[in-house]
């Protein structure tokens, strides 16, 4: 009996140090994966994960996700990095956490080039980003300038479709599409920002130079280009900043030829609006609305090298931007030539052969619209958003996440996830028509232009330039692969950057749909 009952003890007392074991390592996986960083790849001593990305880093990061799961962390060098890479976790990041994550990591050439973080792309949140910006969404980029310029753009893009058929001579030469559309997107931003009339001869010169081209291009590779000692801060005394510094140079001074040919002609300084006096007749480009803002209730105004970083953020959100996107999209219509028809037989129905089509038209043309959202899933410009940074430790999915850290983003895996797309490397317009999804930051798993606090201000502006300039080609040429090609044949392969375009650029035969007479219109 009394056996029996010191057994029974025995046996609560198990039970109760058991109970009491479990509850403590509950407790303890809890708190470690409080105070834990998500699962990731493994990195090398000094450079981390760097050497392991590749060529593609966006598809590596992709591959590494199949392993280790949507939230991911890494070392890249010494930076501490986390990877989100699932609708949901875009969600978490740019929407839930949205303010803790909304400060840049601005990489040494955007410092440089940008002006120290004056611009608005890379520089930290902060009460100067949040005024640039507002100024640059609320008076540069309003519905009715963007709609002051579409006279410009039709004439533009028509330009370059006559170069193309031109070039082409009906059909027997190959044209390099990347050249037409870097100057037809160069152009139409450009004349946004010094509009003709507003400029001297001296401006105009300057605008329509090859060395104001070549600074573009070489300020875009200085901020695009792998840099060691952003990853690894201690070599960064052994790295050449030298060229940077030239770059940025030559760009500060064509951008200062600019305002001050503007002020010139409005006898301005900036911040001293009150003794201008604007021609209400003529239509203000970008430079003489920053020249010509009345300072604000509380003094603020832009300095001039605010304004200079805001020019050079127009000049990159808005061409390379476009030009890579119609690029993907013709490209994408030439390996698809059923594609292509049906889009040509809507263009038909909707506007017919007698005219051009105009912006107007773009809201009937759905089929349009539905392979522009297919080009934005299939190549968005930025395959990952550029760096995030968290501006306080911050827990995502029970892991601790700590202060500047930088977030990656991956556009490119979230818009190719099987779970959301079926067949999701298929260019397939059609997937989108009769959909409400949209690309306006509100559909977690289509995000070409970011979503949240730091989400493009340029997407009403980018968003009609590529589906205008798609509208016109579509309409006006048949596009085919030069020589034997066949369609399927035509490569796709990318290039990683700021933008990721195509690796090889896009060459095609260019024959007319329209009388070309009808481009001078
Ligand atoms: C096809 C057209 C375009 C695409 C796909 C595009 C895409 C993007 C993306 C993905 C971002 C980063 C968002 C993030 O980090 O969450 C961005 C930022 C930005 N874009 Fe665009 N963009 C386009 C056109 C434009 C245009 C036309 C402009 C201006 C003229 C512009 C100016 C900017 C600026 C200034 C930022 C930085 C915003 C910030 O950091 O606060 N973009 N864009």
């Amino acid at each position: 009996m009394e056996n029996r009952s010191l057994n029974g003890g025995q046996a609560v007392l198990t039970a109760l140090v058991g109970l009491a074991i479990t509850v403590l390592l509950i407790a303890l996986t809890r708190r470690r994966s409080r105070n834990r960083m998500p699962p990731g790849p493994w990195g090398w001593p000094v450079l981390g994960c760097l050497p392991r990305l590749g060529r593609l880093p966006h598809q590596t990061l992709a591959k590494f996700a199949e392993k280790y799961g949507p939230l991911m962390s890494m070392k890249l060098g010494s930076a501490n990095v986390v990877v989100a890479s699932s609708p949901k976790m875009a969600e978490e990041f740019l929407k839930n956490h949205d303010k803790i994550w909304a400060s840049r990591y601005a990489p040494t050439g955007a410092k440089i080039v940008g002006y120290n973080g004056s611009d608005i792309a890379f520089s930290e949140y902060g009460p100067r980003w949040r005024y640039a910006r507002k100024i640059f969404m609320l008076e540069l980029l309003t519905a009715k300038r963007i709609s002051v310029f579409q006279a410009a753009r039709k004439e533009e893009i028509c330009g370059g479709i006559n170069d193309a058929l031109t070039m082409s001579q009906n059909g027997k030469l190959p044209v390099r599409m990347d050249l037409i559309l870097g100057k037809i997107a160069g152009n139409i931003i450009t004349r946004m920002l010094m509009n003709e009339g507003s400029l001297s001869e001296k401006a105009a010169r300057i605008k329509d130079s090859h060395a104001f081209q070549q600074a573009l291009r070489d300020a875009f590779e200085v901020v695009t280009n792998f840099y060691l000692g952003d990853y690894v801060p201690w070599l960064d005394r052994f790295c050449s900043k030298t060229q940077m510094y030239a770059v940025a140079k030559k760009c500060d001074e064509l951008f200062q030829a600019i305002l001050d040919d503007h002020k010139m002609k409005l006898g301005t300084a900036p911040g001293q609006s009150e003794t201008v006096t604007t021609d209400q007749n003529k239509v203000q480009d970008i430079v003489d609305v920053l020249l010509t803002r009345p300072r604000d209730g509380d003094g603020q105004y832009l300095t001039e090298m605010e304004m200079k970083a805001i020019i050079l953020d127009v000049l990159f959100g808005g061409t390379e931007t476009n030009a890579v996107t119609v690029e993907w999209g013709l490209s994408e219509l030439v390996r698809n030539p059923r594609v292509m028809e049906k889009a040509q037989a809507e263009m038909d129905s909707m506007v017919g052969k007698e005219r051009l089509v105009e912006e107007s038209d773009l809201p009937n043309l759905p089929y349009l619209n539905a392979i522009v959202k297919e080009t934005f899933r299939l190549h968005p410009i930025a395959a990952l958003l550029p760096a995030h940074m968290s501006m306080e430790d911050c827990e995502i999915q029970g892991y601790k996440i700590s202060a500047k850290t930088r977030l990656l983003v991956n556009i490119h895996a979230i818009q190719r996830d099987p779970d959301v797309y079926e067949r999701p490397l298929d260019f397939y317009p059609e997937r989108f028509l009769g959909s409400e999804k949209d690309v306006h930051g509100l559909d977690f798993d289509l995000l070409p232009f970011g979503s949240g606090r730091r989400m493009c201000p340029g997407k009403g502006l980018g968003l009609v330039l590529v589906q205008y300039t798609m509208a016109l080609f579509i309409l006006c040429c048949n596009l085919k692969p030069p020589g034997n090609m066949k369609p399927e044949e035509l490569d796709m392969e990318e290039k990683f950057g700021l933008s990721t375009p195509r690796l090889n650029c896009l060459k095609v035969v260019v024959t007319p749909r329209l009388p070309k007479s009808m481009l001078r219109e």
